[in-house]
Order: C-alpha cells, then structure tokens, then sequence
C-alpha cells in the first residue's frame, strides 16, 4: 500500500451541464482515471490525488484502512454545498476495482481522482481533491485564502488553481456551466455516444486468449463430471479472448459507446478493468444494504416471450439461480439482517441476454466498513459456485487463467462510507499500453450443462464489448 505524506482537501461546486446534455455524453472527448455510469449518471474520475495498490488476502482491509484515514475524515472537513447533503457519491469519492481471488498477481486498486464529473438526481457536480502537501515537503506553490461559494460551503481551492485543474482535462468553467474545451462538445443526448471521431479509432481484431474453445469445452466437460460425481453443486468457469488494437484504444469513446448501448447495466472503468455490468453485488446506502443477483442465462436472440419460459420453467437455470442468491444471502448474515429476496426471481431483459435476476435487500447490523463488506458478499455463486472453497479450487485449476479484476467488486466508495460494489463483468483488462483488452465471460455450470451450449453463451456476453470494440464475434 502507497504512504499518502501530507493530507487531503476536497472542494466541491454545483454546475450546470451544456444544454440537454447528460455527463456520459461528455465521454467521448475525456480521457478518465474511473468511471461509474447508470443511465447517463454518476460519476467520472481525472486524474488521480491518490491511486492506492494492494495485493492478496489482505486486498480488502488495506483499502479498508486506506479509506478510514485519508478519505473518511473528508467528510468532516470538506463542507458540501447545500443542494447535494445527502446525495451518496457526491463529494470526495474513491473509485475501486479489486482482483477476484487473493492469488492473482493484479493489482487491486483504489483511486481518489483529482477531479470528479458527478451527476445524480439531476443535479451535477464537480470536485476537485488536491494534496495538501506535510510541512517537510517542498511547496509548489502557495494557494490564495479559503473562500466561501454561493451556498456556503467552505471553498480552499483558489479560482485559478480551478480553471488550471479543469483546463489540464480539457474542460472550463464559465458561470457555472461546465463545457468542453475546443470543437469536441458534448452532443445533447445523442443515442449512440459516438462523435465524428470515431472513424479514427484504431483497428481492431480478434485474437485467441489464453486457452482454445477446446480447452473451455474440455473444463466444462470436467466440471459437469465432478458435480455428477457429488464434489459440487454448481462452478462458474470463465474463458478470455483478446482484442488487439493497431495503437492504444481511448477509453473515453470506449466507455461512452457501452453507456449508450447499455444504459441500463453499470458502466464501470477502475485501475485496468472496464466494461458494462449488470450486476450490483452490494450497494449501501448508511445501514441500508440492497443487491441484484443474476444468474441463468439466454440469449437475446430467443425474444422475450421464449426467454421468460426457457428461465422461469427450466429447473436447471432455477436451481443455478438459487444457489447464486443463497449465496449472497449466506455471506452477508454475520453483518446484515432484515435480509429479503425477491421470489420468484424476475427476468432482466438487457440487449444481448436475458437474466434470471433476484433483488436482496437488508441492514447493516454493526459498523462494518464498506469494503469489508464488500469482501464478505465476495464470491457469490454467480460467479464461483456451492460450496466456494470446493469450486474456487476446481476454478483455479480447470480455467487456467489469471481472472484479475474481472468477476471482483468494482465501483465506488465516497467519504461518508456509501458504496456501489457492481461484479465487473461483461468487461476487460486492458494491458499492452492499451493496444489490448482482455475479455473475459463465464457461465454457470451445474448438473446437465451442455460444454458447446456454455461456449455460445460466453460469446453473447462478450457482445458488449466486442461490439464497442467494433469486433465481430464468430457465428454461433
Ligand atoms: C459470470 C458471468 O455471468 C454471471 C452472471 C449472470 C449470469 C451468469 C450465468 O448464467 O452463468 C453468471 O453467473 C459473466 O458474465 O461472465
């Protein structure tokens, strides 16, 4: 973990956004540190004040213990304006991705930006988070006198040292209404989230991952028999394939691509991880706790009508979706209670697959902080199995991968302790000086599961990304 010298102030303003826009349409044209978008509101992060790394058993408690004393005490000093009291995610806010399991040889990380877009209840934001620096360190410059804004809240940052922040990410402030600097201006809700750029992204293709289409046939043949053989009930087993690229990929078009396509799943960018979820692992909001658990999987492609039946009548999809939401339940008992899942679980229509999906709602019953219980709901059975000790060994040893970030929480977590912990799936890693993303899928198996009938669905989960990736997957 990274020693933070000096201490940290956070300054936030209210803003108006151009004209009709939203602040996913400002996307494109910014190169974000992290993002957390929900149909065109959130968050998005430049640059970094802080960025902290941390590996192994002990990921969870040294974000934990990073947050408690650097970003925590925020809450006390940085003031909010009026208007956004009680808005979870505005001010200070630390966006986070953490490896799914202990043994990965990725980071896990935990980034404070220098400067967060914040939008929500159709209200938006902007904060800016500069490192104060301890007094046995060199000075850069000297700050003008803390300042009051409008609605009173305690202003450090100096108007200049503002326009500075924003103009190094390419935005400006003029009577409040925060625009793009230069031609790149958002287009008010355009559909797609492309500009005029975009016919000069780089080129792309698609390349084998770690493993052939054999090998994850094979896995899941292996699978199938260790759960016949009673070892197990249930195994989620995850293929990767990579995208390369002729020179590194923007993020911004990347991610502005996969929040106008699905606006209704989480799109997420933190550390190296990116994509679009549709899963929230836990969300807390003060003591109350809320979760959306999926689990049993069609293709988009059957129509609605067919998908509600495939799921709601199969035992076998209703029996890979229960063990999920028990899971969840399970892990989160010794720290929540008041614990409600919806049943039956409902079907969650997204563009390229329908869902079994159940919501959790519950308590907080101590003081736990945010991360760890975040590290308590992790692994669901969504995304390892029943029991987990058992399936995660058979994972690591039938998959043959690194899964890094991919499957662990991702989101956010701001200064008061509330949280958005999504499950980073339908997503990717980028590496190679972004001229790579790895993608990554997997499917839940349980008794009866058919190898060739898992492999066509981790290709119509990687959709999202390939089709933001302008890649087209194989015919199946
Ligand atoms: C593991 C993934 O999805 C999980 C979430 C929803 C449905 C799933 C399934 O039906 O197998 C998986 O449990 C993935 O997208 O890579």
């Amino acid at each position: 973990m990274t020693a933070l010298p000096g201490s940290l102030d956070a300054t936030t303003l209210v803003v108006d956004l151009p004209g009709g826009s939203s602040l996913a349409d400002l996307l494109p044209a910014l190169e974000p540190s992290a993002v957390w978008l929900l149909r065109g509101e959130g968050l998005i992060g430049l640059g970094a004040a802080a960025h902290i790394r941390a590996r192994g058993a002990e990921r969870f408690a040294e974000l934990a213990q990073w947050h408690a004393q650097h970003l925590a005490p925020l809450a006390e000093t940085s003031t909010l304006p009026a208007s956004l009291v009680g808005i979870p995610g505005a001010g200070p806010v630390a966006l986070t991705s953490i490896t799914y399991s202990s043994a990965s040889a990725a980071d896990s990380h935990l980034i404070l930006p220098e400067l967060i877009l914040g939008s929500a209840e159709g209200k938006a934001w902007i904060t800016a988070v500069l490192r104060v620096p301890a007094w046995d360190e060199d000075l850069e410059e000297t700050d003008e006198p803390v300042a009051q804004t409008d609605d009173g809240a305690a202003q450090v940052l100096s108007p200049r040292r503002l326009d500075a922040l924003l103009a190094k990410h390419g935005l400006q402030l003029n009577a409040g209404r925060l625009s793009l600097i230069g031609p790149g201006q958002p287009a008010a809700g355009k559909r797609d989230g492309r500009t005029a750029e975009d016919s000069s992204r780089p080129a792309t293709s698609l390349i084998q991952g770690s493993h052939s289409e054999q090998h994850y046939l094979r896995a899941v043949r292996a699978g199938v028999d260790a759960i016949e053989h009673r070892r197990l009930e249930k195994l989620v087993l995850a293929r990767d394939v990579v995208v390369a690229a002729d020179a590194p990929l923007p993020t911004g078009p990347l991610l502005a691509s996969l929040a106008a396509d699905y606006a209704d799943c989480w799109t997420y960018l933190a550390g190296d991880v990116l994509g679009a979820t549709p899963e929230m692992l836990v969300k807390i909001r003060g003591q109350d706790l809320s979760a959306r658990v999926l689990a049993g999987t069609v293709d988009g492609r059957a129509g609605l009508q067919r998908a509600r039946t495939l799921l709601l009548e199969d035992p076998k999809q209703r029996d890979e979706h229960r063990l999920a939401a028990q899971s969840l339940l399970d892990q989160l008992a010794p720290v929540a209670h008041q614990l409600h899942a919806q049943d039956p679980p409902a079907v969650l229509e997204l563009p390229n697959v329908f869902h079994l999906s159940t919501d959790v709602t519950g308590r907080l019953t101590a003081e736990t902080p945010a991360l760890l219980v975040a590290e308590r709901a992790h692994p669901t059975a969504a995304i390892c199995g029943t029991p987990t000790a058992t399936a995660a060994e058979l994972i690591s040893t039938l998959e043959g991968l690194d899964r890094g970030a991919f499957s662990g929480p991702v989101g956010w977590i701001d200064a008061q302790g509330n949280a958005d912990f999504g499950i980073a799936l339908r997503g990717g890693i980028i590496q190679e000086q972004g001229t790579q993303v790895r993608l990554y899928a997997g499917c839940g198996i349980v008794a009866g599961s058919v190898p060739e009938e898992e492999l066509a669905e981790t290709w119509a989960k990687m959709r999202p990304m390939l089709g933001a990736l302008g890649v087209l997957p194989p015919l199946t």
